[in-house]
């Protein structure tokens, strides 16, 4: 049985989710939670080394996705699930919407499919045998794609993903507003082309909304 809170981040690349999520970690930490920070793909010594061949190795749709779900696998296994049977707070630098949004919706990869993986590797992590696992919530930085290449033309060497042209991240972006679409309890839009001032206020304001930060009445 997890006791803990998991909270996801996502957006496009450049869209500001790692600029915010130690803004988190302290408010909660502040608000008396353990919390672990992570990050996907990654979070484990395998998952760092998956993440490593998906960044910077040339490969086909279904290899990415094969590549993610392993060291997603790994990283629940090793450290999302123990920390949410400890009770911790987990706020992690994207997860399994990623999958969705980049290699669904951005490669065209069949959504059935991917929706098959998921269950398969969210399942058996802490809640029992036939319950999948998902985050308690999801911070949605929605970013205009031209946006988001402004601010990483200027901030760093692109990866594999980044140098992607606009167009594959308008159908990335697309991609997360289908899955908050989907999911409308779980998503929490944030409006990420704001100032950070504001943007960390709306994100702020998302998690205190549900109870887990003094400010917002549930
Ligand atoms: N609200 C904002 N306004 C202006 N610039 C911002 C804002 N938020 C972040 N930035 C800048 O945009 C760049 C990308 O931010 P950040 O690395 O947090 O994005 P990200 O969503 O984590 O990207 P990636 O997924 O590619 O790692 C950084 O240079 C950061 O300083
Ligand atoms: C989890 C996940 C990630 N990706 C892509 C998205 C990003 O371009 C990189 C991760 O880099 P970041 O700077 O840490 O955001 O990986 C993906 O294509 N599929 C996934 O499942």
């Amino acid at each position: 049985m997890t006791t803990g809170l998991f909270i996801t981040f996502e957006g496009i690349d450049g869209a500001g989710k790692s600029s915010h999520i130690e803004t988190l970690a302290r408010a909660l930490r502040a608000a008396g939670r353990s919390v672990t920070l992570t990050r996907e793909p990654g979070g484990t010594p395998l998952a760092e080394k998956l993440r490593a061949l998906l960044l910077n190795d040339a490969m086909d749709a279904l290899t990415e996705t094969l590549l993610a779900f392993a060291a997603r696998r790994d990283h629940l296994c090793r450290v999302i699930g123990p920390a949410l049977a400890r009770g911790e707070a987990v706020l992690c630098d994207r997860f399994t919407d990623a999958t969705f949004a980049y290699q669904g919706a951005g490669r065209g990869f069949d959504l059935r499919v991917l929706s098959y993986m998921e269950r398969l590797a969210q399942t058996g992590i802490g809640l029992g045998p036939d319950s999948m696992l998902e985050p308690d919530l999801t911070l949605w930085f929605d970013v205009p794609p031209e946006v988001a290449a402004e601010r990483l033309a200027a901030a760093r060497a692109p990866d594999r993903f980044e140098a992607q042209p606009v167009e594959f991240f308008a159908r990335v972006a697309r991609g997360y507003a289908d899955r908050a679409a989907g999911a409308p309890r779980r998503f929490a839009r944030i409006d990420g082309a704001q100032p950070r001032e504001q943007v960390a206020a709306q994100m702020l304001a998302a998690v205190a909304a549900r109870g887990w930060l003094p400010g917002a009445a549930p």
